[in-house]
């Protein structure tokens, strides 16, 4: 296990790059596998999800190879096999083997995810969309059974019960093979699945719909990669870099972003008072004046992310007044709050809601990342306050930032990973 120790108190400058969006590498990796043929991504961010998802690939005889950030993949030898459990267990997005290996082999044996522990995260709405398509699916010792029929999947009419971003792109996954048509309603929005319909059909699928809630999709006989597949920038890291930089930056220009993947993040940062030049693909953040407190409510996309609700939270500290934040995706995603208060901040938690009071005055202490977004949580806090603040469990960060220690190097910051 490591740490990361912070010597905070510093004002950052210069400028950082947004690395390839974690949330599309993830399911993008798990979906090459049902090209024919050689598959090349651009812009894959370095994270350990990256590297679980190629020990998975490696598991099935699919070979990858990753150079800065290009990431060849190989599917072209691939075997079948069961993935009960091992690296599947490391991270959420190795659910995605499920509708890969389905609309590839039409079986997969996938044990249940692991990933962030944020309060329950069901799969029932994935499983229904399974079965919608003529799957069987059964539950045997925590590992997901799926089988599609003799003539294999058909398409069908799928309305799922919540938007939900992994039930979405799973069907996504099972259908862009299965005989017929597939229509999703209530489907999610997310940037990341447009992506990810971009490189389907770019490999022969016929996804239409993808950013709106009605996605429909025409099961193809074949589908073989010819391009490269850049990745779009990651929203959420940028929104990281962006609290940061209006937290305890003097002046940060945050480059590689799509700013209208960010709307409700950068409403929500204009209406506390933060001053920005925001650009094509760059936004310019200026040293923080006195900030306004708000109030926060995560919402599916283009609502305020819950993925976003923590590396704000210390920003809102600066903030005069009282705040709330709402999180009605993952209500219990509160476990940042204690160790926040171990920090000198004044915020609490009262039935799912927190509630926050102008408390920038935080004083270095012992902390633990419970996951990857409250990890970011206590970057930042610990960036703004005074002493050392030293970060376990940062493996929940590295999961999922982009040379994350490198970066912050490059804005100025007193950072390191030492062993526990
Ligand atoms: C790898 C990845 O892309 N992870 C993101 C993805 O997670 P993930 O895809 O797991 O999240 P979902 O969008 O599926 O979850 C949204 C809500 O629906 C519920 N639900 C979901 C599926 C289901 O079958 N049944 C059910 O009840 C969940 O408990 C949650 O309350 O979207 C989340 C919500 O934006 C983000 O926080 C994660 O960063
Ligand atoms: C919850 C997250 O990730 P995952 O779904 O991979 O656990 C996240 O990225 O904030």
């Amino acid at each position: 296990m490591k740490k990361m120790r912070i010597r905070g108190g510093k004002k950052l400058s210069g400028e950082v790059v947004i690395g390839g969006a974690k949330n599309s590498t993830v399911a993008l990796i798990p979906a090459s596998i049902l090209s024919e043929t050689p598959v090349t991504l651009d812009s894959v961010p370095r994270i350990s999800d990256v590297n679980n998802l190629m020990d998975i690939l490696s598991d099935m005889n699919v070979t990858t190879d990753l150079k800065g950030s290009v990431l060849k993949i190989d599917p072209t030898h691939i075997v079948s096999k069961p993935l009960p459990n091992g690296k599947i267990k490391s991270l959420r997005a190795s659910y995605y083997f499920m509708g890969a290996l389905l609309g590839r082999f039409g079986r997969a044996v996938v044990g249940l995810p692991g990933g962030d522990d944020i309060g329950p995260r069901p799969i029932d709405q994935h499983i229904k969309g399974f079965q919608a398509l003529g799957a069987r699916v059964t539950n045997e010792h925590g590992a997901m059974y799926i089988q599609a029929p003799d003539e294999g999947l058909h398409g069908a009419r799928i309305f799922l019960d919540m938007v939900s971003v992994g039930a979405t792109i799973n069907v996504i996954l099972a259908a862009v093979r299965a005989h017929g048509k597939t229509t999703i309603e209530n489907a999610a929005k997310e940037p990341e699945i447009i992506d990810l319909a971009t490189f389907l059909n770019n490999m022969g699928a016929n996804i239409r719909g993808a950013g709106t809630d009605v996605i429909r999709i025409e099961g193809a006989e074949h589908l073989q990669a010819h391009n490269v597949h850049t990745i779009i920038p990651d929203r959420i890291e940028a929104g990281t870099y962006l609290s940061m930089a209006a937290a305890v930056g003097d002046g940060i220009n945050v480059k590689n972003i799509i700013s209208e993947h960010l709307d409700a993040f950068l409403a929500k940062l204009e209406e506390m008072g933060v001053q920005m030049d925001v650009k094509d693909d760059s936004i310019f953040v200026y040293p923080s004046g006195d900030l306004k407190m708000v109030q926060v409510k995560t919402a599916p996309y283009p609502g305020f992310a819950t993925d976003l609700q923590q590396p704000i939270t210390p920003l809102m500290l600066k903030g005069q007044g009282e705040g709330i934040i709402v999180d009605t995706i993952y209500p219990k995603r509160t476990r940042h709050i204690p160790e926040l208060t171990r920090m000198g901040a004044d915020i609490t938690v009262q039935n799912d809601v927190i509630i926050l009071h102008h408390s920038d005055q935080l004083q270095g202490a012992e902390v633990t990342a419970g996951e990857i977004r409250g990890g970011a949580c206590l970057m930042i806090a610990g960036l703004m306050a005074s002493g050392i603040t030293t970060i376990s469990q940062v493996e929940n960060i590295l999961r999922g930032y982009d040379r994350v220690v490198d970066k912050l190097h490059g804005l100025g910051a007193d950072v390191e990973i030492i062993d526990e």
